[in-house]
């Protein structure tokens, strides 16, 4: 019978329907490597490239790759409709990255307009797609998706994503680390936002469970909450997280596409409009069906640590938030 599992399991995929997906920011620092890894997603058959420059390379280069996606690349305002329409899901990390010096809110200026005119194509040429919003700063352009979608009329908050995966890619491997086990192994939640103290690892949730005392787990979760920076500094203004992001935003765009296809269970951490707090948006634990957003898991308890974390962050969560929103309605 086990037997006869596996083989229905190894067999499942082929006979699938195959997703459209598109990147939007394809030929940069992240779209590259994620579009590498989105090629050799077997529940992939259309992979849709889109940047303002240098796609037709990036897809002539990842075509090659003897795997079933057919890449398509586009460039250009005048190919955004051909390379939205259609898709099933949006993966979005069009935007400048941080150099050292500056947080991620800097970015809002040039950001928030980027993400406003792409939004604004996907509500007009994919407006049933499943978006992972990559494009920092993530606590406002995702509030700033969510509005630009209700102005077209079609906002669908179970299917609008803030692609935080980084953040717990980043925490089960510091915590493997400190436990000496394999990173597949650990889980820890991620919940909050995606910049500085808006970014909260439940270690105290961690799993298998970390003994720490509590400067010790003051210093990890820092470390977590800055990794981001750790990165811009170590490239020294030369960008900010790429390949560490590719690999996260494919697991995220991975589990999107098995939940599209019927698969239960899928869960992850994700910023996303909610009720799980008294803030319009937040990252949590949700289960994903093919709706979207299936469920909120319970965020469970947090420790001392935590929860001062918890307090303080939610003032700066909410003017992040705030800013997005008035960037669309003018408020
Ligand atoms: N959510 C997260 O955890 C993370 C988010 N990021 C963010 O991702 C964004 C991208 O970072 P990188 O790839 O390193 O930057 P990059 O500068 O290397 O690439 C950005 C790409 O976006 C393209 N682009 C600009 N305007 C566009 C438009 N209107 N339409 C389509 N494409 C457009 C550019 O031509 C460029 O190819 C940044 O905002 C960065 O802060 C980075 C790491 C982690
Ligand atoms: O730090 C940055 O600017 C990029 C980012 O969001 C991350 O690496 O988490």
């Amino acid at each position: 019978m086990e037997r006869l599992r596996r083989l229905a399991a190894h067999f499942l995929p082929v006979n699938r329907p195959k997703a459209t997906v598109a990147v939007l920011g394809a030929a940069g620092g992240i779209g590259q490597p994620v579009a590498l890894l989105l090629k050799l997603n077997p529940l992939i058959g259309d992979l849709r490239l889109y940047d303002i420059v240098n796609t037709p390379g990036v897809g002539a280069d990842l075509s090659h790759i003897n795997t079933g996606a057919k890449v398509t690349a586009f460039m250009g305002d005048a190919q955004l409709c051909d390379a939205l329409s259609g898709c099933d899901l949006v993966i979005i990390p069009a935007g400048v990255p941080r150099k050292p010096g500056m947080t991620r809110d800097d970015l809002f200026n040039i950001n928030a307009k980027i993400v406003k005119t792409l939004i604004e194509a996907v509500a007009t040429y994919c407006p049933n797609a499943w978006i992972g919003i990559i494009s920092n700063p993530v606590n406002s352009t995702v509030p700033i998706a969510a509005e630009v979608l209700k102005q077209k009329g079609v906002y669908d908050p179970l299917k609008l994503f803030g692609v935080t995966t980084l953040d717990v890619v980043r925490a089960e491997t510091f915590v493997a680390e400190i436990l000496g086990v394999d990173p597949k192994d650990v889980t820890v939640p991620v919940i909050g936002g995606h910049a500085g103290t808006t970014i909260l690892p439940l270690l105290s949730q961690a799993m298998p469970a970390l003994s720490l005392d509590d400067d010790k787990a003051k210093a990890l979760m820092d470390r977590i909450q800055n990794a981001g920076t750790e990165v811009v500094n170590a490239k020294a203004g030369a960008g900010s997280a790429t390949l560490s992001m590719a690999y996260a935003a494919s697991e995220f765009a991975d589990a999107c596409l098995r939940a599209l296809n019927g698969d239960t269970g899928v869960v992850l951490c994700t910023y996303v409009a909610s009720n799980v707090t008294d803030l319009p948006f937040f990252a949590s634990p949700v289960r994903l069906g093919k709706g979207g957003v299936e469920e909120f898991l319970p965020i469970g308890e947090m420790n001392k640590l935590e929860q001062e974390n918890f307090e303080e962050m939610k003032g700066q969560l909410a003017i992040n938030i705030k800013k997005g929103v008035d960037f669309v309605t003018g408020g």
